[in-house]
């Protein structure tokens, strides 16, 4: 049991953390892989909503891979990635906008309004939040050249219309997005949900963008939590992703930290979202958790 003193000390600990980001968008990143039970689900909310009431806009950007994944097998579809992303086809893209648009960020708007919070859930397509056009994936061939390379509906982001989502914060609400991209058609793309997240911190000039996933940060070598590499400049990220030390789901990731870092965004960092209350700790706290990606 904490002291009263030492209670005191956390909550004026966090002092300085809520004046410096009251006003300001933080976006975050919840990944699939750090939905995986309900405390752990109704742990993040909590932060969230924490946040939201001491003053802070965030903005909460949705995966949902596991579950994709899951739907996929129980329709006896296959899912195939091709550095980190999903290859969607069209039957895959069906399940991949009916699983995070449907169920996810329902479930995610729920928890948050049952807690106490107000949420509002949104998919790139409402007010033509994310606008997106094919995405050609470079992939090495067995020369070692790139090469623009098909995967289907996976979307890059072309426009974000961040209005809708800013008047959401302004009201109160807390916004949770899925990552779902329309095209000029009106047809849907599958956008990485970290790039989506980089993207919309960009365009709503966020103050942090936190992504949450289920390691503790970027690590030098995956088998040894002790290797991890707490913060990490730009400019080393190629040779990282070269060498192979960065590789698969934590490529959009990493990436996705140096794009919005050189667009405006003040802080990256990559966290663990399998701590209990993480967020909490990054945000109010001295104590810096998981990798920060800066300049
Ligand atoms: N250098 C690295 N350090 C830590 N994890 C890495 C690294 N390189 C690749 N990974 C992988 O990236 C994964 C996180 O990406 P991903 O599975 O897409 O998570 P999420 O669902 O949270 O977006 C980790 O679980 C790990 O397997
Ligand atoms: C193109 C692409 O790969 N899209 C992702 C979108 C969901 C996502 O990113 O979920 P996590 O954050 O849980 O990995 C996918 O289909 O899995």
């Amino acid at each position: 049991m904490l002291k009263a003193l030492e209670k005191a000390g956390i909550l004026v600990e966090a002092l300085p953390y809520i004046k410096k980001f009251s006003g300001k968008t933080v976006v975050i990143k919840y990944g699939g892989a750090a939905m995986v039970n309900d405390q752990l689900k109704e742990a993040v909310i909590m932060d969230v909503i924490l946040m939201k009431l001491v003053g802070i806009h965030p903005v909460v950007v949705h995966g949902g891979g596991p579950e994709i994944n899951g739907m996929l097998d129980r329709l006896g579809l296959k899912s195939h990635f091709i550095q980190g992303l999903r290859v969607t086809d069209e039957a895959t893209m069906e399940v991949v906008e009916m699983v995070l648009a449907g169920k996810v960020n329902k479930e995610i708007v729920a928890l948050i309004q049952r807690f106490g919070g107000k949420a509002v859930g949104l998919c790139g397509k409402d007010g033509g939040l994310i606008q997106a056009k094919k995405r050609f994936e470079l992939v090495k061939n067995e020369a070692g050249a790139r090469v623009p390379t098909d995967i289907g509906f996976v979307g890059d982001v072309v426009k974000i219309e961040p209005g809708l989502v800013r008047e959401l914060a302004d009201r109160g609400y807390i916004p949770v997005i899925a990552p779902i991209g329309v095209g000029e058609n009106g047809e849907s793309y599958n956008i990485n949900a970290d790039t989506a997240a980089g993207e919309l911190a960009q365009a709503l000039e966020a103050h942090k963008l936190v992504l949450l996933t289920d390691v503790e940060g970027i690590l030098r070598d995956r088998q040894d939590k002790a290797s991890l590499i707490s913060s990490l400049r730009i400019d080393d990220v190629p040779a990282l992703v070269e060498e192979g030390v960065i590789s698969g789901g934590m490529i959009p990731k990493v990436t996705c930290c140096v794009e919005a870092l050189q667009g405006g965004v003040g802080q990256t960092h990559i966290i663990d979202g399998r701590l209990p209350h993480s967020l909490l700790l990054e945000v109010f706290t001295d104590k810096g958790i998981g990798t920060m990606v800066l300049k």
